[in-house]
């Protein structure tokens, strides 16, 4: 049997990311799939010694034919570090490091060399200080690198009685300015894009989305806002001519409890603190982070770099697993 390949960027250095990264090839056979680390081997050995976990790691270049996965063994297409990291210490001065581990595997999934890549956690400010002032998060960077116009965020679990998928409308900006950025053609292409590929990659034919509104309750009639009235509603009305199943614009106090999601297959938020921590309270340490839209597979974590655990070995590798596991399943549908 042909195991997908995935690449594994291996994130912040000074977070959680690479000992995550160590701990998940300790038993390979809960991935059924190659993972590769993409990262500098120097920070892997030496985060391996810290922990005392002995992790057998091999340097590859990129296209080179990857060893047989076993235990406790990581596979590294080696990319350096500008300088050498601390655990739980920013230093903006690696994160060229970080945005170039992405663009390896972004390009190993172009050419083949690998089927999906998959992120540990990066620390934006850490990005935005080291000299790239208008990052904003994998998502976007992925966006612009694989050259599409739309993208979407959706976070994904199943520690819910039925899989709980939680899609953003909008992903990384100031809740200042969420309403502007909640139009006609934004709505129309992250509902197209998110329905398409719950059909694509989920495998389900007529996807239910419940689409929550950007008010309380729902602007309660325009007396506590309008765009529902002015945007959401009539986008709706008009998808929904297309054939799309669109639930909505429904209250999101109350869109969140079983009498809705039962009946549906993805949630779409207006904003990022309207849907993930719902998300984060349900399925936190056993969700997946999906980035929808992108033409290829592109799974995260659902936390953050955790700097107050760098380096002790305590951070949970759970999601991390998810998001192998969702990457491969995703994999094994595209083909
Ligand atoms: N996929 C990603 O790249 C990603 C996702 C979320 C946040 N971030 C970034 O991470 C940085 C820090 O964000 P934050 O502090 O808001 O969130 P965080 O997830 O890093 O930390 C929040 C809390 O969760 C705990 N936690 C996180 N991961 C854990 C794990 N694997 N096991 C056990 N406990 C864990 C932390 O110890 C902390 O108490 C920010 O720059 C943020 O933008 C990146
Ligand atoms: N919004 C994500 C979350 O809360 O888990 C996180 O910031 C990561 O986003 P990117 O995958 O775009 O870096």
């Amino acid at each position: 049997m042909t195991l997908p390949v995935l690449a594994l960027t291996t994130g912040e250095p000074a977070g959680v990311g690479p000992e995550l990264a160590l701990a998940v090839v300790r038993d390979w056979r809960q991935l059924a799939a190659t993972v590769v680390a993409v990262g500098d081997p120097d920070l892997l050995a030496e985060r391996s010694r810290l922990l005392g976990w002995p992790i057998e790691l091999e340097i590859v270049s990129p296209g080179a034919e990857l060893p047989p996965p076993s235990d406790g063994r990581l596979p590294v297409w080696p990319v350096s570090l500008a300088r050498p990291s601390t655990p739980g210490r920013l230093d903006p001065a690696n994160a060229g490091y970080v945005l170039e581990t992405l663009d390896l595997a972004i390009e190993a999934c172009r050419r083949g060399a690998a089927d999906a890549m998959v992120t540990a956690p990066l620390h934006k400010g850490a990005i935005i200080e080291g000299g790239y002032p208008g990052f904003t998060g994998h998502t976007e960077y992925l966006r612009d690198a694989c050259g599409v116009e739309e993208v979407v965020m959706m976070l994904a679990t199943e520690r819910t009685s039925r899989p709980l998928r939680v899609a953003l409308a909008t992903t990384h900006l100031p809740l200042s300015r969420v309403a502007e950025a909640i139009t006609d053609a934004g709505l129309t292409r992250v509902i197209r894009v998110l329905a398409a590929e719950l059909t694509r990659r989920f495998g389900i034919a007529s996807p239910r989305i419940l689409v929550c509104g950007l008010n309380p309750h729902a602007g309660e009639d325009g007396h506590l806002g309008r765009e529902e009235i002015e945007v959401i509603a009539p986008t709706l009305a008009r998808l929904r001519d297309e054939g799309l199943d669109l639930v909505g614009p429904l209250p999101a106090d109350t869109l969140f409890t079983p009498r809705h999601l039962d009946h549906a297959d993805a949630v779409l938020a207006m904003y990022h603190d309207q849907g993930l921590p719902v998300l984060k309270y349900a399925g936190f340490g056993q969700a997946a982070n999906i980035t929808l839209g992108l033409g290829m597979v592109r799974t995260s974590v659902d936390h953050g770099t955790a700097l107050d655990l760098a380096g002790t070995g305590l951070a949970e590798v759970g999601s991390l697993r998810v998001a192998l596991q969702v990457a491969r399943q995703m994999t094994a549908r595209a083909h």
